[in-house]
């Protein structure tokens, strides 16, 4: 079968369910460069840009995808001309939306000074990243992890590996080179994402050897706007690149899987000019934070505890979860008890109707979310989706039942090799090592939650202390191990 690509669009006009990317979409210049060119960006930024240049024509927005840790991804779209389908599916709907945005993709590990030039090009206004929560190697404090050995070889003046090391050795060519501001946009699932991340990059400026003036000319030049990202798109499966080659009649080998919904709120501090996103339906704002707490705490904290809960009991995927009615219930009380009384309420948001909103998606059948997936990195994952609702909770005299319910869920997930049905339970997490050894295969409660509860990078000082809240994990890992 022939393989999606320019010379192939033509035979998908007359094609029921597929849509095509707006014409002149090969001939974008390169306006941003994006690190992390996993199935995320490709389903919700590069989008976005697609929809925001045909609703202006303004071509001066084309995305050069960086990969970080394989070519593979360049593999994939190479031979197709950088074209992919988003696979939109709902009850009742099944669409291909063919994407054009990204014009290059580059692979660091072979073709950093590429990488380099292509921040430094005065055309290039944007570097957007989606490289996951352990992708930014911080330490338990948040900082950047000058120990970790791969920052530390990027510190020692090697060619950079990690996704900070390469963005400020890509800012310094800029900065020697044609001296232009720069705005840098975290799109990861992380809390104040954009602070963090200017912080990680003065980390690493800061332990330069004569990083000062770098240091200053970030400081005046590049600008980190927070933003809120939101679409579930679950790890591609091959019964979905099946379906995208049933509506394309073409194979598609860089083919991702989406719902239809999809948020986007951007902080609006640009340091020059963007693609006009928000003709593309994204939010632009003064404040994100509280549209981020909204987002990570109820939708990606009910995720996670979906996730680990689902597991445990052998449902496969997300989808499944909320089949359960026992589950639904639990998630329906950790929004509506512990998660909606400690938020602030975003401008024109409901958050009960989020909320519900948040479930019926998860329900989406078309979605096969694994439940092992979305558990990974739970040392990242945990305290931003589940740890600043306890700690609130706490605060105001409570003890957050539901949440304090997904933390022992975590726990519990670590401790079994195998949920029911044989379901294996994979340790997929920057501290795997630790975590296995600590408590895989331990069946004693107690012991579990004083071994976790000892990981200060996810747990920090306060709450090992707190007895009720470690006397709650101890009852609810004992009934989840039975
Ligand atoms: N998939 C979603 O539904 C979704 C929704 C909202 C936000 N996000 C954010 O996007 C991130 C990526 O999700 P995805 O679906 O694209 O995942 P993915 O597995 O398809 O891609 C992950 C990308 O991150 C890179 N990466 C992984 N570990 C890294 C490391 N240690 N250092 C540097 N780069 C690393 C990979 O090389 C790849 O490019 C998530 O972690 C989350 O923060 C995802
Ligand atoms: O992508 P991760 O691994 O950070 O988290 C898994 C999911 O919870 C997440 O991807 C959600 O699907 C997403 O945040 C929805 O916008």
């Amino acid at each position: 079968m022939d393989r999606l690509g320019r010379a192939a669009l033509s035979t998908l006009a007359a094609r029921e369910g597929a849509t095509l990317p707006p014409s002149g979409w090969s001939s974008q210049d390169i306006g941003i460069v994006h690190f992390g060119i996993g199935a995320f960006h490709r389903a919700h930024q590069a989008v976005f840009t697609q929809d925001a240049y045909a609703a202006t024509g303004d071509d001066r927005w084309g995305i050069c995808g960086v990969t970080q840790r394989s070519d593979a991804v360049k593999r994939q779209l190479a031979p197709q001309d950088g074209l992919y389908g988003v696979l939109e599916r709902a009850v009742g709907h099944t669409g291909v939306k063919v994407v054009g945005s990204v014009r290059e993709v580059l692979f660091p590990a072979e073709e950093l000074d590429a990488v380099l030039a292509r921040i430094a090009a005065p055309s290039t206004r944007i570097v957007t990243l989606t490289v996951t929560e352990k992708g930014y190697r911080r330490d338990a404090d948040g900082r950047l992890d000058v120990a970790d050995p791969i920052v530390a070889a990027d510190l020692a003046g090697g060619r950079p590996a990690s996704a900070v090391g390469r963005l400020v050795r890509g800012l310094q060519a800029r900065a020697e080179g044609c001296d232009l501001p720069l705005t840098v946009v975290c799109c990861d699932n992380l809390t104040d994402n954009g602070t963090v991340l200017r912080r990680l990059v003065l980390d690493f400026c800061d332990a330069m050897p004569q990083g000062g003036d770098l240091r200053d000319w970030i400081e005046s030049h590049v600008t980190f706007p927070c933003t809120m990202v939101d679409r579930i798109v679950p790890a591609t499966t091959p019964d979905d690149r099946e379906l995208g080659r049933q509506v394309l009649g073409l194979g598609d080998e860089g083919l991702v899987t989406a719902e239809l919904f999809k948020q986007w709120v951007i902080e609006d501090r640009f340091s020059g000019e963007r693609p006009a996103w928000e003709l593309a339906g994204a939010q632009f704002t003064q404040d994100v934070a509280p549209y981020e707490a909204m987002k990570l705490r109820i939708l990606n904290g009910t995720h996670s505890t979906l996730a680990y809960l689902g597991a445990l009991r052998g449902h496969r995927t997300i989808a499944e979860s909320v089949t359960d009615p026992e589950l639904v219930g639990i998630a329906r009380a950790l929004i509506a008890d512990d998660v909606i009384p400690v938020l602030k309420r975003p401008d024109g948001e409901d958050l009960e109707a989020y909320g519900a909103s948040v479930l019926e998606r998860f329900a989406n059948p078309a979605l096969a979310h694994r439940t092992t997936q979305i558990a990974m990195d739970g040392t990242q994952k945990v305290p931003l989706r589940l740890l600043g609702t306890v700690r609130d909770n706490l605060a105001l005299g409570r003890q957050p039942h539901a949440a304090l319910l997904g933390v022992a869920a975590w726990m519990a997930y670590l401790a079994s090799a195998e949920g029911a049905g044989g379901l294996a339970l994979p340790i997929d997490d920057p501290l795997a090592d630790r975590l296995e050894s600590e408590v895989r295969g331990c069946s004693d409660p107690a012991r579990v939650v004083d071994r976790l509860l000892d990981v200060h990078e996810v747990f920090g000082d306060d709450l090992p202390g707190n007895d009720a809240v470690r006397g709650e994990l101890v009852e609810d890992v004992a009934r989840l191990l039975r």
